[in-house]
Order: C-alpha cells, then sequence, then structure tokens
C-alpha cells in the first residue's frame, strides 16, 4: 500500500517588533561551488561555513558519487573535499539526483560535457519543469552529446567521451548558472571560451576559479578562459547569503518597530541589488565592520524599522536582485504607493513562476497587483489573512512568512518543504528575532 505522502505547512501570526542579532548561514552559490570545485582541484580543500542545505547537499552527492571522498558538514559547517584533479571524476553508478536545484544542474552539465563517461542528471517535479536548452545549446555547440527531453526539461543525458572546442558565447540572457556551465565546460576544452552576458550577473565562479589558481580575465561583462589548465586545493570561507538575508532585511524594515542586527551578510556588488532597491524605498539600513570572508566581501547590516515608499525598480539592479524579488514584493505590498518591477522574466522560470505565485498570494491578501509578461505593478495597503500556495517554492514560502508582520491575521502558508533546500534554520531564527511561525505537517 502507498504510504500517505505529506507536506509541511506554515502558520504565521502577526507579530513584532523585530529585534536581536543573528548570523546569517553560508551563501548557497558559493557553497555548491566550492564543492565542484574542489573535487576538481589536486589536493585537499577546507570549506568554512558551508550551507547545509538540501540544494548543496544535492551537489556534495553527486560528487561523492562520482569517487570524490567529502567529509562533513560537521557542527560548524565545515567541509573537508579530497580533490581528485580534472580528470579524476568516476562514472556514477546510476542517475545523478540533483532533487530542486537548477544550480546543480546547470553547473554540473558543463563539467560532465568533459568527462570521458556518460552521465544522466534527474531531478523533483519542479526542476522537471525548468528550461535546460539554456545550457544544452552552448554544450552542443562546444561539441558535448547532451540532451534533454522534448521539451527541452530534465533529465539531462550526456554521452561523455566528446572533444570539446571553445566558442565565443553571447549569453541569450543574464544568467550566471549559464555563464558558469560554459565556462566549466570551458576548462575541457581547446582554446579560449569567451562569455558575453547582457547584463552583470554574480561571479562567484569567476572569483573562485581564481583562488583555485585557474587563470581566468575578466573585462566588463566579458569573461575568458582557456582550457587545459588545473584547479590547485584551497581553502574557503563562505560567507552568509545574501539571498536568506533579505527575508530578516524586509522583515526588520516592514516591522513596525525594532532594530534588527544581521552578521556575516555577503555584500558581493554582483549580489547587492536588494539593498540599492531598498534604499530607493526609503529603508533606514547601516553597513558596519566591512571586511573580507576570503575573495568575498561581508558586512554586518542593521536594519531599522522603515516607512517605505514604493518605486520603480532600476533595470540593473534586476540580474543584483534575482532571488529576493519575492521578498521584495512584500516589502512593495507594505509601502504607501506603486512598486513597479520590469525586465524581469527570468522569474518565471525559477522554482516556481515567482512572478504569478507572489500575484496570487498577494491577491489573496488583499494587495492590488497588475501582473506583465516580465513584471508587475504593486500597489502597497494593508495585507489580510488567508491561506496562500506556495507552489512548493522555498522563497515563495518564506516571503508569506515575513508577510505576517504587517497582515491582519494569520497567512496560511502550502508546502513549504522545499524552505530547506536553501535556509534550513529560517523558522528558528525568525522566531528567535520575534515573528510568530508555526509549522504543521499535513497529510495529503
Ligand atoms: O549561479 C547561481 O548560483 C545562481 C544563479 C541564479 O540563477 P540564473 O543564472 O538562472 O539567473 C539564481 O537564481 C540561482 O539561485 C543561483
Ligand atoms: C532560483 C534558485 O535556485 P536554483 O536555480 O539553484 O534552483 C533560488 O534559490 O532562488
Amino acid at each position: 500500500m502507498n504510504q500517505p505522502s505529506s507536506s509541511l505547512m506554515f502558520h504565521a501570526k502577526p507579530a513584532g517588533p523585530v529585534s536581536g542579532d543573528i548570523r546569517i548561514p553560508g551563501d548557497k552559490s558559493i557553497s555548491h561551488r566550492s564543492i565542484m570545485f574542489a573535487s576538481l582541484a589536486e589536493g585537499t580543500s577546507h570549506i568554512y561555513g558551508f550551507l547545509p542545505g538540501q540544494d548543496c547537499l544535492a551537489t556534495m552527492n553527486a560528487f561523492k558519487a562520482m569517487g570524490v571522498n567529502i567529509e562533513g558538514p560537521d557542527e560548524q559547517n565545515n567541509v573537508v573535499v579530497h580533490g581528485v584533479g580534472m580528470h579524476g571524476l568516476k562514472a556514477p553508478e546510476q542517475a545523478i539526483d540533483v532533487g530542486n536545484s537548477g544550480t546543480s544542474i546547470r553547473l554540473l552539465s558543463g563539467i560532465l560535457a568533459g568527462q570521458a563517461f556518460a552521465s544522466e542528471m534527474i531531478g523533483d517535479a519542479s526542476l522537471n519543469k525548468r528550461p535546460m536548452m539554456r545550457v544544452v545549446t552552448p554544450l552542443q555547440q562546444m561539441g558535448a552529446s547532451i540532451r534533454a527531453a522534448d521539451d527541452g526539461t530534465p533529465p539531462l543525458n550526456i554521452a561523455g567521451g566528446d572533444s570539446m572546442n571553445a566558442i565565443h558565447y553571447p549569453l541569450p540572457m543574464a544568467s550566471a548558472q549559464v555563464k558558469s556551465c560554459v565556462l566549466l565546460a570551458g576548462m575541457y576544452a581547446q582554446g579560449t571560451t569567451v562569455v558575453t552576458e547582457p547584463g552583470i550577473t554574480r561571479d562567484h565562479t569567476e572569483r573562485m576559479l581564481k583562488a583555485f589558481g585557474y587563470p581566468v580575465s575578466v573585462d566588463g561583462n566579458q569573461v575568458s578562459l582557456t582550457g587545459g589548465s588545473k584547479l590547485k586545493a584551497c581553502d574557503i570561507t563562505v560567507p552568509g547569503d545574501i539571498s536568506s538575508a533579505t527575508f530578516f532585511i524586509i522583515a526588520g524594515l516592514i516591522a513596525r518597530q525594532g532594530t534588527l542586527t544581521l552578521r556575516n551578510v555577503g555584500m558581493n556588488p554582483t549580489r547587492i541589488g536588494v539593498l540599492n532597491i531598498v534604499a530607493k524605498m526609503g529603508a533606514d539600513i547601516e553597513i558596519i565592520n566591512e571586511r573580507k570572508a576570503g575573495d568575498e566581501p561581508v558586512a554586518d547590516l542593521i536594519v531599522h524599522a522603515s516607512e517605505l515608499h514604493g518605486c520603480d525598480i532600476d533595470d540593473a539592479d534586476v540580474p543584483l536582485a534575482i532571488d529576493e524579488f519575492p521578498a521584495i514584493f512584500i516589502a512593495a505590498a507594505c509601502a504607501k504607493g506603486v512598486t513597479r518591477l520590469r525586465n524581469a522574466e527570468e522569474l518565471r522560470v525559477k522554482e516556481s513562476d515567482r512572478i504569478q505565485a507572489m500575484a496570487d498570494g498577494l491577491e489573496i491578501l488583499g494587495i492590488d497587483c497588475q501582473v506583465y509578461a516580465d513584471g508587475i505593478d504593486i500597489v502597497g495597503g494593508q495585507l489580510t489573512t488567508g491561506t496562500v500556495d506556495s507552489q512548493h517554492d522555498h522563497r515563495i514560502a518564506m516571503a508569506f512568512a515575513i508577510g505576517s508582520l504587517r497582515s491582519s491575521g494569520t497567512i496560511h502558508i502550502l508546502d513549504c518543504d522545499n524552505v530547506a533546500t536553501s535556509f534550513p534554520v529560517f523558522v528558528e531564527l525568525a522566531n528567535e528575532v520575534g515573528l510568530n511561525i508555526t509549522q504543521e505537517i499535513v497529510n495529503e
């Protein structure tokens, strides 16, 4: 007999003030890349402050399945990776399951295209809807035998054993995952691979390749590297994830009272779009203790409850805040006036269609929205009470949870299990600083 399936529901009750002093867990993008590069490096690398979210653990398990000896994460979230070198991976015995993680499947496709063995990558129901031709097309141009399902979604099958050639690739969309995929494949290609991006995206791949001793050159929006060099083991300190911090930045701003200190927030200039956007909305945030964590800038943020007003979001901030929009939409719902976002069609191909999923939930909660193909207008107002569907998307679930700070009654949020993909301690930290979120396992 089939076991009844269950899912996690959040009940977020009106609460506040929001105050306290918390440390933000490790950056997801940097944690993924630290496992990938350390695995392909020669020697032993130590990773400090790794994010033990399901997405990063999926990347870790993929490399374990290809014969890499990885210890941890331990209680301090430190990991030790015994690298096998650029050509030391072994064929996995079965399909690699990357779960919910777009970063895993897209970056790994670049690495697997350069291996001598065949491989297959599969994912969960959400990942199975996401577009993969954006990596398949450039990898095929480089000579890889790789295919997706007929509708361009996972699974991805890679024949392996192909000789790869370098390409000059203008990215059709501002995507760090596609940029990284092509660069990683470029390490296995003959010649110099050049990627040009239409808008600046997160540059963790470029920074970390350099840290592992792989020559990369960056000239404005153009990145290039030549195949055939090596990665040398190094130690990585992972900064706190500004995408996770965002839920607390917005919570601290929309709370009626309080001051919240967030420690160890990654401040990479290619990730701070959210700070530019909320500054435009009138946010009062102090940035202190600016320092470096390895090759990445970090700081502590002091967030003061603020009266926000709507704004027109600058196009250049869109790729710099791409994962932060669900939370920014909650700030917009609590702001005076209208907030307008355009040129953000990429939001429609994340773990859910984040424009529609947020608009649907905001409307249930009494907020007026006008949806466009590439964006949304949100009219600030009073959040009410109701049940919203997170669409199994971690960021939608966490965004509505913080909305409860300004709602007139409880916000019930369906299908919150995937919060564990990026932020396993979200509820614990949220309740510590003054939110009131309870969790319920619901049998379906
Ligand atoms: O490179 C990365 O680590 C990521 C890039 C972004 O995706 P796109 O490249 O699809 O914009 C982002 O949404 C994702 O959470 C992580
Ligand atoms: C889009 C996201 O991740 P991924 O693409 O890795 O699934 C995210 O974390 O918001």
